[in-house]
């Protein structure tokens, strides 16, 4: 059995359909346009050609196939007019529908939880990234495998290279997956004990974390270009060592802040991928601001928040708890006039809201200050004075608060710092020790 190259299921270039399958009665939540178009987009994304795209109503389902034998041959001819070899199916297929499939319309089938391995698989950028998907893509397989294979169980001959005597094909595969896991796992270990050092480091550092959490296509990565454009390059190189998604960004009141841009989310994010990416999102839930970068133009927008909000609770950040939240409502050139007209008046009267478009930069400084205020919440600036051999003291306050003003008053320094109130407190008792 061959493991998990993100180059080997599928190659760039090659001409795919896409099919979107619709229950009867579903599909209230998001349009079959949309669906289409998320659909070619993820393909695209890992750089498919999609030569046609269509959805499909389902009113019985087909156990074999998931689609209806009509749907099955249609689906096949138009595989076999525009030559191509592999098809789509953005739902969730079972081992069983995915095999009947690929032989009914003789071309690979990919399902919706593939397709995603393989985008996060292309884009994976650190060795951490690169185990996880390795690990979410294996769980897969292992899935598939009990559920395909044990009727092709057979008896190995016994010369137990693999296994012991009598030890069946499948359990010599599953045994392989699972060794190969626990390696990964023990990888995962090491590389994220060593990212748990840097991030402790970081957090020992005043700068805050600003992540950006959005649903895919949202303009995550424009608006983090936009952000992060004036940033000083020399500085910029520190945290490309240590995470390439980690930039300086510069926010009103604050020396230094640090801007992280995490992978963009889809609806029915394969849960073995959540729980693999729980440890790259921890970032998300240490961030001291959260911003959720929405696409205010799309037709299903409310329903991408919900997903958004959905696998953010399943990480365990709610709203109200963990990071403070920010909507940056983007794309807001995309929409027409009454529409803008009634999403900023709308804006306005939400607290936590900015509209934005990432694209032209219009609304960032806005965002910028909305950051820094929420930032500032809850901190005061402190007037204190030191001896100036105090250097540990000064040292500390350096590091623990915003410095604003800082001049010699006779033999005394005297210092404006904005502190946090946990912060204030531990200066506070360094005094009276
Ligand atoms: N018109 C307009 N287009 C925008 C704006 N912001 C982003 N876009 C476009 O939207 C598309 C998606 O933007 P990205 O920044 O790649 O989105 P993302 O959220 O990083 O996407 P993923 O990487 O899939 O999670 C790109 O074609 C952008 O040029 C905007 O404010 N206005």
């Amino acid at each position: 059995m061959t493991f998990y190259d993100p180059n080997n299921d599928v190659t760039r270039g090659e001409r795919a359909l896409v099919v979107v399958p619709e229950r009867v009665g579903e599909g209230a939540r998001r349009s079959t346009e949309a669906r289409l178009d998320e659909a070619e987009g993820l393909a695209r994304a890992i750089g498919l050609d999609v030569i046609a795209k269509r959805a499909f109503r389902l009113r019985q389902i087909r156990p074999a196939t998931l689609l209806g034998k009509g749907q099955v041959e249609e689906i096949a001819e138009a595989a076999r007019e525009n030559e191509a070899g592999l098809l789509i199916v953005d739902a969730q297929l079972t081992p069983v529908q995915q095999k009947s499939l690929e032989e009914e319309v003789k071309a690979k089938v990919i399902d919706r939880t593939s397709l995603i391995l393989e985008i996060f698989g292309e884009r994976a950028a650190t060795a951490e990234g690169r185990l996880q998907v390795e690990l979410a893509h294996l769980d897969y397989q292992a899935g598939r495998l009990v559920r395909t294979w044990t009727h092709l169980e057979r008896q190995r001959g016994g010369f137990g290279f693999l296994g012991g005597p009598g030890e069946t094909q499948i359990e010599a595969d599953r045994r392989l997956i699972r060794d190969r896991m626990a390696r990964i796992r023990r990888e995962l270990e090491q590389v994220k004990r060593t990212r748990a050092l840097h991030r402790g480091r970081r957090q020992r550092a005043p700068w805050p974390v600003i992540a950006l959490v959005g649903y895919t296509n949202a303009g995550k990565s424009t608006l983090f270009n936009y952000l992060t454009g004036d940033g000083v390059l020399a500085e910029d190189m520190l945290f490309a060592t240590l995470d390439p998604t980690m930039r300086n960004v510069r926010i009103p009141g604050f020396d230094k802040a640090i801007l992280s841009d995490t992978v963009g989310f889809v609806s029915d994010l394969p849960t073995e991928l959540i729980a693999a990416f729980r440890a790259t999102l921890e970032e998300v839930a240490s961030a001291d601001v959260l911003i959720h970068v929405r696409d205010m133009a799309h037709p299903d927008r409310d329903a991408q928040a919900e997903d958004v909000e959905d696998v953010l609770k399943s990480l365990g950040i709610d709203e109200g708890e963990g990071p403070q939240r920010l909507e940056a409502w983007n794309k807001i050139d995309l929409l027409k006039d009454d529409e803008r007209q009634a999403l900023l008046a709308e804006a306005d009267r939400r607290e936590n809201v900015v509209p934005i478009s990432a694209i032209t930069g219009w609304g960032v400084d806005h965002l910028r200050e909305r950051v820094a205020q929420v930032l500032q919440r809850g901190t005061e600036i402190h007037r204190i004075r030191l001896n100036p051999a105090e250097g540990s003291r000064l040292a500390w306050l350096h590091s623990r608060g915003e410095v604003i003003e800082q001049r010699m008053d006779g033999d005394q320094l005297e210092l404006s710092v904005r502190l946090s109130p946990d912060n204030w407190a531990r200066f506070q008792a360094t005094e009276s020790a």
